[in-house]
């Protein structure tokens, strides 16, 4: 799934929260897009799954506009919630069936799949959650019910993912098996928000660098040249240079914030 933004800017509630924004995600692409709380992240995911239209500038997907106009189409409507899913930061908002299993099968039954007992077994044996497939999602931790969103999620089998902090909450095993896991979905695009930079560099070979009130974005390339980019990072804000002195000599760290 190919996806275009072009000259995109965002305002909500007559504030800039996104100006001049333009880039391209190729089909099987994975990309993270980073930057401190409040740049811009959510509001851009929110722009790619077509729940938010853009103040300016154009959004495609798949080579064709995706506009209030196009989702107004029964049948555009209908490839694109099938091809492309959204995992929100806040998962309670995702969760709405009496069980784990039933949350897990309801895409594929949506979807008139005829496999879906298998795909809930096999989805959720991979994001480890078989042993809550009895009980009601509202009483799972918060990791819980993220590893049980995502699983229903990818039961559905979309070809695009947005993925809105995914490792946020989960603990440093689950996340890594997540990531993990993410890493083996072949041929799904796949766009992440993370502040998190010590997660950044697994989760993507390529980052694009948002920041508050700046138009367009601040760096857009290997995620492993951002990292190493002290000057990008401070700028930013997701570091800060830090100095104090020994004695005589002057020393400066670079703090990264990348707790969750
Ligand atoms: N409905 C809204 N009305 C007005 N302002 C909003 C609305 N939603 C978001 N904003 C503002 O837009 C800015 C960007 O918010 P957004 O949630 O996209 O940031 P983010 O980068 O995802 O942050 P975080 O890392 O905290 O999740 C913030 O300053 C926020 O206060």
């Amino acid at each position: 799934m190919s996806f275009v933004l072009d000259g995109v800017s965002m305002e909500l509630s007559g504030r800039a929260v996104l100006r001049d924004v333009s880039f391209a995600v190729r089909p099987g692409e994975r990309v993270v897009l980073l930057g401190v709380n409040g740049c811009g992240k959510t509001t851009l995911l929110k722009l790619l799954d077509g729940l938010l239209f853009p103040t300016a500038g154009r959004i495609g997907w798949e080579g064709a506009p995706l506009d209030a106009r196009a989702l107004d189409d029964a049948g555009f409507r209908r490839r694109f919630r099938g091809d492309v899913a959204f995992l929100f930061q806040n998962v309670d908002a995702m969760l709405f069936n009496p069980t784990v299993a039933d949350e897990i099968a309801f895409g594929p039954r949506q979807l008139g799949f005829g496999d879906a007992d298998a795909r809930v077994a096999r989805w959720a044996e991979r994001l480890d959650v078989t042993g809550f497939l009895g009980r009601p999602p509202f009483e799972l931790s918060g990791g819980e019910k993220k590893r049980v969103a995502l699983a229903a999620i990818l039961a559905a089998g979309p070809r695009a993912l947005l993925l809105d902090e995914a490792t946020a909450n989960l603990d440093p095993a689950s996340a890594a098996r997540l990531v993990e896991l993410l890493g083996e979905l072949e041929g799904v695009t796949q766009i992440y928000s993370t502040h998190n930079l010590s997660v950044a560099e697994e989760l993507a070979p390529r980052a694009i660098l948002l920041a508050p009130g700046r138009a367009g974005v601040l760096f857009d390339g290997p995620t492993g040249a951002l990292l190493g980019d002290d000057r990008l990072l401070v700028e930013s804000g997701l570091a800060h240079r830090h100095a104090h002195r020994h004695g005589d000599a002057e020393h400066a760290h670079y703090h990264v914030h990348d707790a969750e």
